[in-house]
């Protein structure tokens, strides 16, 4: 390194430095005296006089009361801001930036070029001088997109030239450069070397310094409703997708918070794995959550197929997840939906002591009686105040029937001061947040009252008014809560009819056939099961039922692994986020839930959107792996072409056979302490949960952690983790426990073999008993060795 640049930059990190210091200096004063303010305000709780003898001393005390914590508030939050500015700078202060660019605003300023350097947040002086630009600053743009030269950069007021004359980066460790490089390319080579040769660990770690110019344009893409991002494993889709969250939340800072967005990743496990990303960047989490947890949670009666019976159970007929996955499905219920504002809706009685109050063919009147131009949603609404008028009505009837009197007769004395006491109970409250309720209450008060009644017909018909009430609140409840419409009948008719609305033969499947598996998915239903295909399908005809509007304020919505959601589905998602624009991560090569189905995925999923606002961006060069992996790995597919590996070596990966499971095992020990002695992290990943576990049984080894459901947590060193969870993870070695006909023989299971073998950084194993799996018979012999 230039001994005179050195001098001159590391002058300008000390200067930097020194600013810094003092500022967590100042902001920790600021801290300090917040914090005696909050406990000045706290004290002064003493003073709050509590008047509440009368109403206007009521409000009195209510308004000082309110002061008093708005005060608090406000103190608070000016706290918390501070709190995270200080812990902002204290991480940041480590490495204060890693870029410098000196540019000129355009190509014939001659004046002298502006420098900036970029870092993890923007930081200034009190006198507004920028020390540091945020990375995601617009004209930190500059430094991942080109090299030297004139360049091209987007700010919200469109698009700006400048003209680059240096690009340097830097390495700074706790206050020290411990290098530094000029480029004349975007992100040198060297710097995501050196990035990408760090061991694995089991979070996933932030990208900022090394985004390459691919990953910047879907990290600052803001126009697009849809965009697509098809890319190879590895290819940094995941990374880039979480910087972009971090980059939303600062172009739309005070508009959008994490909350309003919602990444759907593909199970549990890789959720815990990228959850350190964004709070590395200074942002908090956005909301995540699986396909299944969103469907399941809307369902708490049954029991939605788990990811590992959607992977190692769920062998329905392919044509049947087809049809049941694909967009003319979802057209088909939205055609059904529609026909039940005609006829058809199936409706349930609402019963009082066993005998039907409102009959169902007298609710069907009502819900029919409006005319046709009501929605589904505006007749439910129609149909239940009328239903509650009907129940209120039916109050006198009830009260002068003989079961009441019984009732009357038999009611304890402590039964008869709660009733005559409270007088609570009214019809159609909802007690907790009724306003008119509370009010009563507090007028009542909680204790017993004594009530004075005229004659005994007076105390009589008050008893009956409150058991009759009380009888039929429940009633009430029902008919709020819309449990008049029968959706699970609902749902086996439109199953049983589809074939109306859903040509079947264009998907090679016949009228008798699709019936046939009408019958099961009732019978799963009577058990309380449903495929998470029929969720979808269910919950979509209960959400147009019922007029659901979807979230409308989640605005940003992330899919990772697309290619395993199923076409209804995504437009299912489309639906409940009417407002939230997509950004959707897949590689097809790693279907291994909709295998073929996820060939027409993109188109199919673009046809729900504006077509000028649907963008694609391809990644192909993969970051993960050795050369030796990724040129091996992807020989698996049979078009693994647009795959490019990074030019960094490693071994070449490595097939033993053994000639019994016992002679595997045995590599299997041999293999693990040599992993072990290297320091590599481990995965054994076995192809189904029942093989995971018994290789762990057979292992009997305390240092190997069994991962068998998605709620466990990643543990470091060596790990046995059946395929499904291993998706989206990563590795320093990856061995594939049974990596023969036993397991991997048929052309289907090419995907799975690609998806697991490109968990692996730096080592890949195949375990075989007997012969390797066919599935290698493509992969050119020098790509790997045989032991
Ligand atoms: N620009 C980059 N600089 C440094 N590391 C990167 C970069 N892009 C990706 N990586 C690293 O490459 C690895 C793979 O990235 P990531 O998991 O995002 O890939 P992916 O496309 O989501 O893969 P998969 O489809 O297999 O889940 C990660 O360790 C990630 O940190």
């Amino acid at each position: 390194m230039n001994e005179k640049i050195k001098q001159v930059e590391t002058q300008y990190l000390n200067k930097t430095l020194k600013k810094m210091n003092q500022s967590l200096i100042d902001i920790e004063a600021e801290i300090n005296r917040t914090n005696k303010n909050i406990s000045d305000v706290s004290k002064s709780w003493g003073d709050v006089r509590l008047k509440t003898d009368t109403y206007s001393g009521i409000v009195e005390t209510a308004m000082s009361v309110r002061q008093q914590q708005q005060m608090l508030a406000e103190r608070e939050n000016s706290k918390t801001r501070a709190e995270v500015r200080f812990e902002t700078l204290k991480k940041q202060i480590k490495k204060p930036y890693f870029a410098r660019i000196d540019f000129s605003e355009s190509v014939s300023d001659s004046g002298e070029p502006e420098t900036i350097y970029i870092g993890l947040g923007s930081f200034s002086d009190d006198d507004n001088n920028y020390y540091v630009y945020d990375w995601r600053a617009p004209v930190a743009s500059i430094y991942y997109d080109g090299g030297i030269g004139d360049v091209e950069y987007l700010t919200p007021d469109g698009s700006q030239k400048a003209h680059v004359t240096l690009k340097r980066q830097f390495q700074i460790e706790d206050g020290v450069i411990v290098t530094l490089f000029d480029t004349e390319e975007a992100i040198g080579d060297a710097m995501l070397m050196n990035a990408l040769n760090g061991e694995s660990s089991t979070k996933m770690k932030s990208i900022v310094t090394t985004i390459q110019k691919e990953q910047n344009k879907i990290i600052r893409n803001t126009n697009a409703d849809l965009l697509f991002v098809q890319g190879a494993a590895g290819s940094g889709k995941t990374a880039a997708v979480l910087q972009r969250i971090a980059y939303l939340l600062y172009r739309y800072r005070g508009k959008l918070t994490s909350g309003q967005v919602i990444l759907f990743s593909p199970n549990q496990l890789f959720n815990d794995y990228i959850d350190q990303v964004l709070p590395e960047l200074g942002e908090q989490n956005m909301v995540q959550m699986t396909f299944y947890q969103y469907a399941s949670r809307r369902l708490p009666k049954i029991a939605v197929e788990t990811l590992q019976e959607r992977f190692e159970i769920d062998k329905a007929d392919s044509k049947l997840s087809l049809i049941k996955g694909s967009l003319m499905m979802f057209k088909a219920v939205e055609a059904y939906a529609n026909s039940l504002n005609k006829h058809g809706m199936k409706l349930r009685s609402i019963v009082f002591r066993n005998e039907p109050l409102i009959p169902k063919e007298r609710i069907a009147e009502i819900y029919y009686q409006y005319n046709e131009n009501y929605k589904l949603s505006q007749r439910l609404e129609a149909t239940r105040d009328t239903l509650m008028r009907i129940l209120s009505s039916r109050l006198g009837t009830e009260m002068r029937k003989d079961w009441v009197d019984l009732e009357i007769e038999n009611l304890s004395k402590q039964e008869y001061d709660e009733l005559v006491g409270a007088g609570r109970v009214r019809m159609g409250d909802n007690e907790e947040a009724d306003a008119a309720a509370v009010t009563r209450r507090t007028q009542l008060g909680q204790g017993e009252q004594e009530r004075e009644f005229s004659s005994e017909k007076a105390e009589r018909k008050f008893l009956a008014k409150q058991i009759v009430t009380r009888a039929l609140k429940p009633l009430a409840q029902q008919i709020r809560r819309g449990r008049f419409l029968n959706i699970n009948a609902q749902f086996v008719d439109f199953m049983r009819e589809a074939h109306k609305y859903i040509d079947l033969s264009a998907y090679g499947v016949s009228d008798e056939g699709w019936q046939l598996h009408v019958e099961q998915v009732i019978n799963n239903l009577k058990n309380h099961q449903l495929s998470l295909a029929d969720t979808t399908i269910y919950l979509y005809l209960y959400d147009l039922i019922t007029g659901k509007h979807g979230e409308r304020d989640i605005r940003f919505l992330f899919i990772d692994e697309i290619q395993d959601y199923t076409p209804f589905q995504l437009a299912f998602l489309k639906f409940s986020f009417p407002l939230a624009k997509f950004t959707v991560l897949g590689d097809l090569n790693q279907a291994i839930f909709t295998k073929d189905n996820a060939t027409h995925l993109r188109e199919d999923f673009a046809t729900l959107f504006a077509p000028e606002r649907v963008e694609n961006i391809q990644l192909t060069q993969t970051y993960r792996s050795t050369q030796q992996i990724t040129d091996f790995t992807k020989e698996i597919l049979i078009d693994g072409q647009n795959i490019d590996a990074f030019n960094r070596n490693g071994e070449k990966p490595v097939v033993h056979i053994g000639q019994s499971e016992k002679e595997l095992l045995q590599l299997l020990k041999v293999q693990l302490q040599g992993n072990a002695q290297e320091q590599e992290s481990t995965a054994i990943i076995t192809k189904t949960l029942a093989d995971a576990k018994s290789l762990a049984q057979a292992l009997n080894d305390k240092n190997v952690t069994l991962i068998q459901s998605e709620n466990q947590r990643l543990a470091p060193g060596a790990i046995i983790v059946p395929s499904y969870l291993a998706k989206g993870l990563e590795f320093d070695a990856v061995i594939i426990w049974h990596a023969d006909t036993t397991r991997y023989t048929d052309n289907s299971e090419r995907r799975l073999l690609y998806t697991v073998a490109s968990r692996a950084m730096h080592r890949l194993t195949l375990l075989s008993e007997k012969n390797a799996t066919p599935l290698l018979n493509n992969v050119a012999k020098d790509l790997y060795e045989v032991r």
